[in-house]
């Protein structure tokens, strides 16, 4: 049976800086982080189906449909609301998997979004947001959908603006499983005591900092390799729980001059920092 599949963009985010500042009783860690939102982004092909079934055509490498994020968000809305709609879900990855670009987290985020709409759910953004932290802790940012300061796991968000720029990303090629970064970072201790005001010390201390660096440059010396090749240009640093690292630019032409004079050595891109998600308004 052909089927009406509708396109939603799920673009990926950087972080501008992510400081830990404390952990939970539960393991996870209290951040304090930049996420600005890029204009790489996957692609979620959406059709309602009236059986409740939810169906993705063909599995992400690597992931099991079941466990796949896509699969895992309409499975989400539809318990939350009691919908007997279902879906067919197609996804076109253009996002690295284990980059620290927060792919998996968007490609949930966009399919919350898209079913709320498709199937007219009706919940509010805020209601979304408080579905997403089950899937992950950066999910709630996507449907956030702006420049945003991220505290608590990465749940609570407000509006941070970011400069208008350009970011030569650098993707060294292996996969970070961000759970392992975490856990590396615990076992060094470096963890911060938590309540600390940080935007406070931030105006003191260097603000673009990630504290997942280290750890996971101690892990897989390719991500400080990459960091090296970039600091021949600027301040780079890692995203998220990594593997790829970014430099900002202020423009276009000045991120794809560094990124040629690197191509030789690395795999890499130029995205343009958004200041708001492709669907803010379709929320
Ligand atoms: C690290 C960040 C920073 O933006 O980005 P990525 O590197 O994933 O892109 C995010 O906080 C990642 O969010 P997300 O990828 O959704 O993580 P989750 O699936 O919720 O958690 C995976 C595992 O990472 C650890 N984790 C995650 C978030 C957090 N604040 N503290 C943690 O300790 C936990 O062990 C958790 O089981
Ligand atoms: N649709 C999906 N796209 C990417 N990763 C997915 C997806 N569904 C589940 N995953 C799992 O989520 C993990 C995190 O993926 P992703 O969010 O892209 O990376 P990161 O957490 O480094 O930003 C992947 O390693 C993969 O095992």
């Amino acid at each position: 049976m052909s089927r009406n599949f509708l396109a939603f963009p799920a673009p990926a985010k950087l972080n501008l800086y992510l400081h830990i500042v404390g952990r939970r009783p539960d393991g996870y860690h209290l951040l304090d982080s930049h996420f600005r939102l890029i204009d790489l982004a996957d692609t979620v092909e959406v059709a309602v189906r009236d059986d409740g079934h939810i169906e993705l055509e063909a599995p992400t490498p690597g992931v099991a449909p079941e466990d796949d994020l896509v699969v895992r968000a309409a499975r989400c809305l539809q318990a939350a609301t009691g919908t007997r709609l279902g879906a067919s879900l197609r996804l076109t990855k253009r996002i690295p998997m284990g980059a620290g670009l927060g792919g998996g987290s968007s490609d949930a985020a966009t399919v919350l979004m898209a079913l709320n709409r498709l199937w007219e759910t009706g919940l509010d953004r805020r209601a979304l947001m408080e579905l997403a932290v089950g899937l992950g802790a950066d999910v709630p940012f996507f449907i956030f959908g702006r420049s945003a300061r991220a505290t608590g796991i990465g749940e609570i968000l407000g509006d941070l603006p970011a400069p208008a720029a350009w970011y030569v990303v650098l993707r060294p090629p292996v996969h970070v499983p961000t759970v392992d970064a975490f856990k590396f970072f615990s076992r060094k201790g470096l963890t911060r005591e938590s309540g600390v005001d940080i935007m406070q010390t931030l105006e003191t201390t260097q603000r673009s900092r990630n504290d997942l660096q280290d750890a996971v440059c101690e892990m897989f010396p390719v991500v400080a390799e990459a960091l090296k090749s970039l600091k021949n240009y600027g301040a780079p640093l890692m995203t998220g729980s990594g593997s790829c690292v970014f430099l900002a630019c202020e423009t276009q032409d000045q991120s794809n001059r560094i990124l040629t004079a690197l191509s030789d050595k690395w795999d890499g891109f130029v995205a343009r920092g958004l200041n708001v998600h492709p669907l803010y308004d379709r929320v």
